[in-house]
């Protein structure tokens, strides 16, 4: 939270759902930053999903430990490049568990982190509400920003209509989602091009998500 006037202090913004502000320091973000930069590069680096519509989202992705496609996960990139999918590395779900602990309080069950999907947000890109539904654990959603600011939209679990809250995530943000809010719908209707604080020398938004697979 360095240089900031008012610091921005933990917030539970629908039970389950917790907005850690500042979560990681410079050199936290640097590294994941760079861990980030190397997941991207082929085979099975940074690619654009097609879905069942025809339409293209407007993210660019890349999976780590399972290959997240509409809608479903494999092991291999099944519709980009055919590659095995890039391994999860032990030390993210150290991260993921100590996330979640600083969220909630507790840690998650036993069953270890086992999938990241890592999305880069252009200028211009934005992802539609919807819910994380196609893991099989109901363990905490770990969500951790960098670049770019958003704005980040969390809903309901029964519709995509609001109730809503539209929380502001910056570079270093944390945000768990789990328990009564782990399959709310959620999105991200913007960002805001060039806040992306200038020592990290990304030009966009990178969102990272941790989860636990149950397959
Ligand atoms: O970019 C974000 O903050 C959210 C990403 C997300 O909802 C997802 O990857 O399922
Ligand atoms: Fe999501």
């Amino acid at each position: 939270m360095d240089g900031e006037l008012f610091p921005r202090p933990p917030a539970e913004i629908a039970p389950g759902a917790v907005h850690v502000p500042g979560w990681l320091d410079t050199a936290a973000q640097h590294r994941l930053l760079a861990a980030c930069r190397a997941w991207a590069r082929p085979p099975a680096g940074l690619r654009t999903v097609r879905m069942p519509s025809g339409g293209e989202m407007s993210v660019r992705t890349v999976c780590l430990g399972w290959h997240w496609f509409p809608y479903g996960y494999a092991r291999t990139v099944v519709d980009g490049d055919g590659a095995p999918v890039k391994p999860f590395p032990a030390w993210l779900d150290d991260l993921a568990r100590d996330a979640v602990r600083a969220a909630h309080g507790t840690g998650p069950g036993p069953d270890p982190y086992d999938i990241a999907l890592i999305n880069f947000y252009d200028a211009g890109a934005r992802m539609g509400l919807h819910r994380d539904s196609d893991e099989k654990s109901p363990a905490p959603v770990v969500s951790l920003s960098l670049g770019d600011t958003c704005v980040f939209r969390f809903g309901n679990t029964r519709t995509r209509t609001r109730p809503w809250t539209d929380v502001e995530l910056r570079s270093g943000d944390l945000f768990v989602f789990g328990g009564p809010s782990r399959l709310a719908y959620h999105g991200v209707p913007r960002t805001f091009p060039g806040t992306a604080p200038p020592h990290l020398g990304l030009r966009g938004r990178l969102n990272i998500t941790l989860r636990v697979s149950g397959l």
